[in-house]
């Protein structure tokens, strides 16, 4: 199935089941030139509710390492921003590279990061399940956070320990009592715009809110991220879709 290698990686979703990769109007990630972002004073500040006891498990996905949260109640939520209604926190990953020259999906000005963090949401004001909220133009609402090689990050070393058990595709750990907004970084000002899931399905139903400021990740850190699997002896580094054609979506940001 589909995946990240030169057989089945993003230049060839569009044959493997998912047209909406080529044909689509609002896919995702896209180049962000911070200029060209409109200033809207009308966008309000993101305002995050997030229960730590609400974290449940931590999984290798296959394509990524995964923290699944407990979305069957309003216990963490995302509200403010652009957004209408209230969007419960579902799960959050990862994408990375081989180096740290590049691994990011959204690209600021040309500059790749070593890697990008996405905090996954969905309209539960609007839609009953996370399934019909994908299908939805404003079903999901995506952070996404930069990751920037530098010091280590005492808030992802919970994470990076549990790497360990992680290695291989579909194996998965008990997670509990994670505060998913520690992995925040200080400042939320974002740009914002329509877009669609980065990985197949590729649905046309995210909000996008690319926090400015970056988090920081350690050399060490990172390097156990690299040591997961896609599948057998298949290192899992560059699950990252590049930029796709920004087809004049219009980019606010919430900050002069
Ligand atoms: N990288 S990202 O844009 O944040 C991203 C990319 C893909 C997904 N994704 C993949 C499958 N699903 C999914 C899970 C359950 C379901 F009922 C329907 C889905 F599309 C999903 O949400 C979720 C998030
Ligand atoms: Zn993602």
């Amino acid at each position: 199935s589909w995946g990240y290698g030169p057989k089945n990686g993003p230049d060839h979703w569009h044959e493997m089941g998912f047209p909406i990769a080529k044909e689509g109007a609002r896919q995702s990630p896209i180049e962000i030139k911070s200029q060209e972002a409109k200033y809207d004073c009308n966008l309000k500040p993101l305002n995050l509710s997030y229960d730590p006891a609400s974290s449940k498990s931590i999984s290798n996905t296959g394509v990524s390492i995964q923290v699944d949260f407990d979305d069957c109640s309003d216990r963490s939520v995302l509200t403010g921003g652009p957004l209408c209604g209230k969007y419960r926190l579902r799960q959050f990953h990862f994408h990375w590279g081989a180096c740290d020259g590049h691994g990011s999906e959204h690209v600021i000005d040309g500059k790749n990061f070593a890697g990008e963090l996405h905090l996954v949401h969905w309209n539960a004001e609007k839609y009953s399940c996370f399934g019909d909220a994908v299908k939805a133009p404003d079903g999901l609402a995506v952070i996404a956070v930069f990751l920037k090689v530098c010091d280590s990050n005492p808030a992802l070393q919970k994470i990076v320990c549990s790497l360990e058990c992680l290695k291989s595709k579909d194996s998965k750990s008990e997670f509990k009592d994670f505060s998913p907004c520690s992995l925040l970084p200080s400042c939320l000002q974002y740009y914002t715009y329509l877009g669609s899931l980065t990985t197949p399905p590729l649905c046309e139903s995210v909000i996008w809110l690319v926090l400015k400021e970056p988090v920081t990740i350690g050399a060490d850190q990172i390097a156990k991220f690299r040591c997961l699997e896609f599948g057998p002896n298949d290192p899992m580094v560059n699950n990252y879709r590049p930029p796709q054609p920004s087809k004049c979506r219009e980019i606010r940001k919430n900050f002069e």
